[in-house]
C-alpha cells in the first residue's frame, strides 16, 4: 500500500508528517527529533544527513551542504545566487548556467545541481516515513515559501520525482499551517473569519490572508519577505560578535571558514536560549589560531542589534493585507507558526500591530509538514465524505507572481495579476508595431516590476503571421491557462489556424 506524506522543505530544518488516525503527526528521526536539519554532508565512507550532517559542518564545512533551497531553480547569475556563493564555505560552480555543488564523495570529485541535494533530502525524510508507517510512500504535498516562482516549484517538483515522489500538490507554507490549525480545531465553515497567518521561518517571513465563511474558505493573498529570518537574526549576532573579536584580535574571522561556521552555529544556539533567557553566555575556544570568544549577550541587546529586522515586521504584514483588500482591525484570528515566533519580541510585535489581540501560537516546528499531510489525506481519498466537502469548500491555490509579456518599450503586460485565484484561464489582444512583420517573438515573465527585464524569463514563443500585413492589423491572442501543476500559453493569430504553445510545468 503506498500512503501520501507531507512534507515542509525548510531551508534550515525540514519535518514530514504522516496522516494516522484521523489526524497529522511528524515523524520523529533517529535522533529522537521532528525536524531533521537541511543538511547533507559526504564524506569519503557515505553521506550523512539532518543533525549528523549539521555536527560536521564546522569541521568539514566544504563537504557539508545546507542553504541549498536558495539555490533551487535560480541561474547561476542571478545576482541572489552570487551573494549566497559569496557566504557559503561550499564551493558552487557554473554548469551550463545552472549552479551546481562540488564535493568530494567517497574519494571523487562530484558536482551536484539543486534538485539532486534537494533529492537526497527528500529520500531520507521518505524513508523515515516508510519506516514509522510501515508502508511504502510515493506521493507528497509540499510546502514551500510563498515567493517561490513557478519555476522554483518545478524544481521541488523535479526533486521530488528523483526521490521517487509524485508531487501531489505545492502548497504555500503559510498555507500549509492555516489549514493545519483550521481543519485540527474544528474551526471550518463557522461563519465569517478572516485570518493572517505569519510563519516566521529561518529565511523568510510567509504570510497568507485566508477569509472564510460558511460557503467558502479562500486564500485571498501570500506574501513573502526573504529579508527576515532566523539566519538573518544569525546574520547580525555574527557581525556583532566578529567585530568584537576582531577589536581584542586583530583577527577577521570571515576569513575563516570553519571558525565562522563554529561562531554561526555558537550564535544560532544563543538567539534559541534567548527566547527563554534574559541572558546567556558565549563562549567559543580557540576560534582562530588559540584565541577563543567569551562573552555574554542580553535580550535587550539582542532586541536592540536586531531593531531593524524587526522594523520589517509591520510592512510585511501591511503588504499581505493590502493585498487581500483588509486591514488589521478586519481580522478576527492571527495566528503565527515556525521557529522565530518563538522569539518574544516578535510575539510582541505582532501583538502591537493587531492591536493587542493576542496571536495564536501554533505548533513552531511542525504545523507546516502537519498541513500538508493533511491536505495530503484529502487529496488522496477524493471519494471521501470530508475530502469532497473541503475540495469544494476551500480554494488554497493562488498565483505567486504576475504572469505576462513584454510589450513596445520592453513594459510588462501583465495578463494573470498576482494572487489570481488559479486554475485561471487568462487573455489579451495584442497587434504588431512594425509594418509587414513575419512573425511576431513573444517574451513570457513572471514577476511585478514594470520592466519586463527586471522580471523572471519563462520562455520564448515565435508566431507566423501568414501574409504580411501593416503594422496594427494582425491581431493576436496571448492566453495563459495557470492551474497548481503547469502554466499554459499559447499564441493564436485570430482568425486563422496559426497558434504557437509553450507549457511550463510548476505550481501554485
Ligand atoms: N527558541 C527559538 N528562538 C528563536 N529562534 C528559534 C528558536 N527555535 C528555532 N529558531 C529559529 O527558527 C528558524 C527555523 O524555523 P523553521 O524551522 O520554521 O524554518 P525553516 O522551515 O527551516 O525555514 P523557511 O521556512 O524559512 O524555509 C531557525 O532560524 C532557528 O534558529
Amino acid at each position: 500500500m503506498s500512503r501520501a506524506i507531507g512534507i515542509d522543505l525548510g531551508s534550515s530544518s525540514s519535518c514530514v508528517s504522516i496522516w494516522r488516525n484521523g489526524q497529522a503527526e511528524p515523524v520523529i528521526n533517529d535522533w529522537g527529533n521532528t525536524v531533521t536539519p537541511s543538511y547533507v554532508s559526504f564524506t569519503d565512507k557515505g553521506r550523512l544527513f539532518g543533525d549528523a550532517a549539521k555536527y560536521r559542518a564546522s569541521i568539514h564545512p566544504s563537504n557539508t551542504i545546507y542553504n541549498f533551497k536558495s539555490l533551487l531553480g535560480r541561474k547561476f547569475s542571478d545576482s541572489k545566487v552570487q551573494s549566497l556563493i559569496s557566504q557559503l564555505p561550499y564551493q558552487v560552480v557554473d554548469r551550463g548556467g545552472i549552479p551546481s555543488i562540488r564535493v568530494d564523495y567517497r574519494g571523487e570529485r562530484k558536482e551536484y545541481i539543486p534538485q539532486e541535494i534537494v533529492a537526497m533530502l527528500l529520500l531520507r525524510l521518505k524513508e523515515l516515513a516508510e519506516l514509522e508507517q510501515g508502508t511504502e510512500v510515493s506521493q507528497a504535498v509540499i510546502a514551500v515559501p510563498s515567493f517561490f516562482t513557478f519555476v522554483q516549484r518545478e524544481a521541488v517538483r523535479d526533486a521530488a520525482q528523483i526521490a521517487g515522489l509524485h508531487t501531489l500538490k505545492i502548497v504555500n507554507e503559510a498555507t500549509a499551517a492555516a489549514v493545519h490549525h483550521l481543519i485540527s480545531n474544528g474551526v471550518l465553515g463557522q461563519g465569517q473569519k478572516n485570518i493572517i497567518v505569519l510563519d516566521f521561518g529561518a529565511a523568510s517571513l510567509d504570510t497568507s490572508v485566508i477569509v472564510m465563511d460558511e460557503r467558502a474558505l479562500e486564500v485571498k493573498a501570500t506574501t513573502s519577505n526573504p529579508k527576515l529570518g532566523g539566519t538573518h537574526f544569525d546574520d547580525v549576532l555574527v557581525a556583532h560578535f566578529a567585530s568584537m573579536f576582531k577589536s581584542l584580535h586583530q583577527k577577521d574571522i570571515y576569513g575563516y571558514p570553519r571558525a565562522l561556521q563554529r561562531l554561526r552555529h555558537a550564535c544560532e544556539r544563543a538567539k534559541t536560549r534567548l527566547s527563554f533567557a534574559s541572558q546567556i553566555p558565549l563562549e567559543v575556544d580557540t576560534l582562530v589560531e588559540g584565541d577563543g570568544l567569551y562573552s555574554i549577550m542580553t535580550q535587550t541587546r539582542f532586541e536592540d542589534l536586531c531593531g531593524k529586522l524587526f522594523e520589517q515586521v509591520a510592512p510585511s504584514v501591511e503588504r499581505a493585507l493590502s493585498g487581500a483588500n483588509l486591514n488589521p482591525r478586519q481580522i478576527h484570528e492571527v495566528v503565527i507558526t515556525g521557529g522565530s515566533s518563538r522569539i518574544p519580541a516578535i510575539k510582541s510585535l505582532v501583538k502591537r500591530i493587531f492591536d493587542g489581540k493576542t496571536p495564536s501560537i501554533v505548533d513552531p516546528d511542525c504545523s507546516v509538514a502537519n498541513g500538508a499531510a493533511t491536505l495530503a489525506a484529502i487529496l488522496t481519498s477524493p471519494a471521501n465524505v470530508e475530502s469532497r466537502r473541503f475540495n469544494e469548500y476551500a480554494r488554497l491555490d493562488i498565483a505567486p507572481h504576475g504572469l505576462g509579456v513584454a510589450t513596445s518599450g520592453g513594459l510588462m503586460t501583465t495578463i494573470v495579476p498576482r494572487f489570481a485565484q488559479i486554475p485561471i484561464e487568462s487573455f489579451v489582444d495584442f497587434t504588431t508595431v512594425q509594418d509587414f512583420q513575419p512573425s511576431i517573438v513573444i517574451r513570457l515573465y513572471e514577476g511585478e516590476h514594470s520592466q519586463a527585464k527586471d522580471n523572471l524569463f519563462l520562455g520564448r514563443l515565435v508566431l507566423l503571421l501568414g501574409h504580411p500585413q501593416p503594422r496594427g492589423f494582425p491581431r493576436i491572442r496571448i492566453a495563459f491557462t495557470v492551474d497548481s501543476a503547469q502554466i499554459v500559453v499559447t499564441a493564436n493569430l485570430i482568425g486563422t489556424e496559426e497558434s504557437t504553445t509553450l507549457t511550463s510545468t510548476g505550481g501554485g
